[in-house]
C-alpha cells in the first residue's frame, strides 16, 4: 500500500500572504487527516516563507498520522527543530539558500560521510530518515550505504516528461526503485506529482511506500474541494 502524505506548505503560503491566521494551518492538517490523508508533510525553509518553525511544533501536537518534516540538514536550525519536534520521519533535501523549490537530489557519493553522520543523529533520536535522490542507480546504491531507512525519488523529471512519453519518463524510476528495493531501502517519491501522472507512477513502482504531494493537490482543491481532492488522489494509489 502506498500512503498519501499531504504537503501543506501552500496553505501556509496563503496564510502568510495576509499576515493573519486564515487559513488555519493546524485546522487544515486535521481536516486533511479526517478526509483520508495518511500523513502530513511540511518543508520549513530558512526564510520561513511558508511553514514557520513554530508551525512545526503546533502541528506535532495534533498530527495523528505520519508527520514528515523535509528540509536541509546543512542548517543547524533545521537539525535542532527536527530533534525537538521528533516527527515520525525526516526527509533530508540538499537545498541551497534562496531556492524557489527543491530542484535536485543528494550526490550520495560525494556526501557519503556527511550523510552517514547526519542520518546517525536523526536515527539516534528515533526518527526514520529518508533522503531525497535523483533516479540514478549509482546514487541509490550509495544511498544504501549511508544508513538511511528510505529514499525519496525526486519526481520532477518524470512529471515534466510524462505527457510526451510516459514509458520513457518512468524508466529511470523503475530501475532506481528496483535497486532500492533489492538493497532493502524503503521508497518514497514526490515533487510535481498530480492527478494526471500519479496512477501510472504508482502502478509502475510496486514497492512505493509513500508519496508526498502539495502544489498540485492544493491547486486541485480550489476546484474540487479538499475532501474530494484527497479522495481523488487516494483513488490513484489504490
Ligand atoms: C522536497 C520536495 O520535493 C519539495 O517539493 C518540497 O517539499 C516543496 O517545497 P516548496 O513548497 O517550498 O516548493
Ligand atoms: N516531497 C515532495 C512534496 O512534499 C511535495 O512536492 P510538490 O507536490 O509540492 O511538488
Amino acid at each position: 500500500m502506498t500512503r498519501l502524505s499531504v504537503n501543506i506548505n501552500k496553505i501556509a503560503t496563503l496564510r502568510n500572504s495576509r499576515g493573519g491566521d486564515n487559513p488555519n494551518l493546524v485546522q487544515v492538517a486535521k481536516d486533511c487527516e479526517r478526509f483520508g490523508a495518511q500523513g502530513i508533510t511540511v518543508h520549513p525553509r530558512p526564510d520561513e516563507r511558508h511553514i514557520r518553525y513554530q508551525d512545526v511544533f503546533d502541528l506535532k501536537k495534533i498530527v495523528t498520522t505520519e508527520f514528515n518534516i523535509e528540509g536541509n540538514c546543512q542548517e543547524q536550525k533545521f537539525i535542532d527543530l527536527v530533534l525537538a519536534a521528533k516527527p515520525e520521519q525526516v526527509t533530508l533535501v540538499p537545498d541551497v539558500l534562496g531556492q524557489i523549490t527543491s530542484n535536485h537530489g543528494w550526490d550520495t557519493i560525494k556526501n557519503q560521510q556527511y550523510l552517514k553522520d547526519m542520518i546517525q543523529v536523526f536515527k539516534g533520536a528515533g526518527i526514520r530518515v529518508s533522503i531525497f535522490v535523483d533516479p540514478v542507480t549509482e546514487m541509490v546504491e550509495a544511498a544504501a550505504t549511508t544508513g538511511t531507512d528510505r529514499i525519496e525519488l525526486y519526481t520532477e523529471a518524470y512529471a515534466h516528461h510524462y505527457a510526451e512519453n510516459k514509458e520513457q519518463a518512468i524508466a529511470p524510476y523503475v530501475k532506481a526503485a528496483e535497486t532500492a528495493y533489492q538493497l532493502g531501502l524503503g521508497i518514497n517519491a514526490g515533487h510535481d506529482l498530480d492527478l494526471q501522472n500519479l496512477q501510472y507512477f504508482a502502478q509502475n513502482i510496486p514497492a512505493l511506500d509513500e508519496v508526498s504531494i502539495g502544489h498540485a493537490l492544493i491547486s486541485d482543491a480550489l476546484y474540487y474541494g479538499l475532501e474530494n481532492t484527497i479522495q481523488m488522489y487516494l483513488r490513484q494509489l489504490n
